[in-house]
């Protein structure tokens, strides 16, 4: 890895290499800023960060240092780069989160841990959600699909509000199933005020947002220990749900711990998968060759289940082979986790830089995704570039390495079926809708992208 301009610092040409013991190696080219503010203000100044790490990449090349939000960071925007510190020497980089939000979710919640608890953890959420655990819920998830799109019926709505319902009901049946029914509209009251929250001051007074989403916290918790002691009596442990996999007996997690890792899995999945469905419906809507061909594929699906009477199952998803590149290529294009946060938790040498004990080191998903070595004419939206499979390590819409989703498998089923319903019955129109981007903190198309959608058999 070598600066573009500026890269001085470079003075070894070793290849990659971790842990080192020299303090004669040079930072990553860069410029760290004000003193406090670093470059905080250039980055917020832009509206939009990644023109900030465009600059800078092409400023240094794709490893640079900065200082934002009172931290020195590393930033890296090179496939091996990335790889290094998710993947291959991920254990010298752990995950980092404002300790207020660690207070919100729950401190024992997988995003920040490490080690044994870790993949004890992952092996758990992995198993609820692997395509063995959720072909089973395909009927389910249509019903709700269903029942969402009827609520939009002629209708203006604001999409990225109504797929975030959509994204939450599902989140909520895969990780407490069907049984619970009586317990998910508080559960869904009180995760709306935790969030609510989420991003106010961290100040802990009566009347401040933080201090309802703590409240609304702390009940989370104690409808979780309910439902879980309901379990138990009905002796109905070990269920398909995530719910079920935590409370084997086997895997002995406290209701704590289950509590933090249920409401850390909401969170998980809800923006995401709701800000990916807002953007798909904008490139279809943009697209319109794109969304004949989505059209026709799932009119096949549609008229077979129509003769057959059956509802829509695994095995039909697996055929939606143009909708799923269509998600691929709005990941790609959207890619709304523009970036992650790590910490060096020692000094680390990385192609002859040194990277800081204690440093953030935030590999940038977008930069990737929108490198034309990888992905020629980047900005353009072309599912069909996805029949050959990107280069390896330069698609991460998951992430990649030991904190990777363990809910990608989900979240691709719950959009495919959503979108076998919208193709196939609704029209909308987004040649209205503004072309801006808002970020908060997942990119997102201007106000949520307000439309409406009509039935095709109303019109
Ligand atoms: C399209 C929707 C989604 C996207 C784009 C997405 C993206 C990601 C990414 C990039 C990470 C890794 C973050 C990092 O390395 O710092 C991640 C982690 C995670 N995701 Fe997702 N996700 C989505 C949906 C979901 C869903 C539906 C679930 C659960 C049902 C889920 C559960 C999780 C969990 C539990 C983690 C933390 C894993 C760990 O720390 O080991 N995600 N997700």
């Amino acid at each position: 890895v070598r600066g573009k301009k500026g890269g001085a610092g470079r003075r070894s040409s070793s290849p990659s290499s971790s842990s080192c013991g020299s303090s004669s190696l040079a930072l990553p080219p860069g410029s760290m800023g004000w003193p406090y503010v670093g470059e905080t203000f250039q980055l917020y100044s832009s509206k939009n960060p990644n023109v900030f790490f465009a600059r800078k990449r092409n400023k240094y090349g794709p490893i640079f240092k900065t200082h934002i939000l009172g931290c020195p960071c590393v930033m890296v925007s090179s496939p091996e780069a990335a790889r290094f510190v998710l993947v291959t020497q991920a254990h010298l980089f752990k995950p980092t989160f404002p300790a207020s939000k660690e207070r919100m979710l729950g401190p024992q919640a997988i995003f920040f841990q490490q080690g044994d608890y870790h993949a004890h953890l992952r092996r758990l959420v992995s198993r609820a959600f692997s395509p063995e655990s959720i072909r089973g819920s395909v009927p389910a998830i249509e019903a709700i699909a269903l029942r969402s799109l009827r609520s939009w019926d002629g209708l203006q709505v604001n999409t990225f509000q109504e797929m975030k319902t959509y994204a939450l009901n599902v989140a909520l049946l895969s990780i407490f199933g069907e049984e619970e029914m009586q317990y998910i509209e508080e559960l869904k009251q009180c995760y709306l005020t935790l969030e609510k929250g989420y991003n106010s001051m961290p100040v802990n007074l009566p009347g401040t947002l933080f201090h309802k989403a703590m409240k609304a916290r702390k009940r989370l918790g104690a409808i979780v220990a309910h439902i879980i002691s309901a379990r138990r009596e009905r002796e109905r442990q070990r269920g398909s749900d995530l719910l079920g996999s935590f409370m084997d007996d086997r895997e002995a997690l406290t209701d704590a711990q289950i509590a933090d890792n249920a409401i850390g899995v909401i969170f998980a999945a809800r923006d995401t998968t709701a800000s990916v469905l807002t953007w798909m419906v904008k490139f279809l809507g943009d697209n319109p060759a794109v969304l004949k061909a989505v059209t026709a594929e799932h009119e096949e699906i549609a008229r077979e289940k129509e003769l057959s009477g059956e509802p829509l199952s695994w095995a039909d998803t697996r055929r939606m082979r143009v909708t799923s590149r269509v998600i691929q290529e709005t990941m790609r294009v959207a890619s709304i986790l523009s970036f992650t946060f790590r910490e060096a938790v020692e000094d680390v040498e990385y192609q002859g830089y040194l990277i800081p004990k204690g440093w953030k080191v935030l590999p940038l998903f977008r930069n990737i995704h929108h490198n034309p070595d990888h992905f020629p004419c980047p900005e353009k939206f072309d599912p069909s570039r996805f029949e050959v499979a990107p280069k390896p390590n330069t698609f991460m819409p998951f992430g990649n390495g030991t904190h990777s989703c363990p809910g990608n498998e989900l979240a691709k089923l719950e959009m495919l079926v959503l979108c076998h319903h919208l193709a196939t019955k609704y029209r909308w129109s987004t040649s209205k809708s503004e072309s801006g981007v808002q970020f908060g903190p997942f990119a997102l198309p201007l106000n949520g992208l307000p439309v409406s959608f009509t039935r095709k058999d109303d019109a």
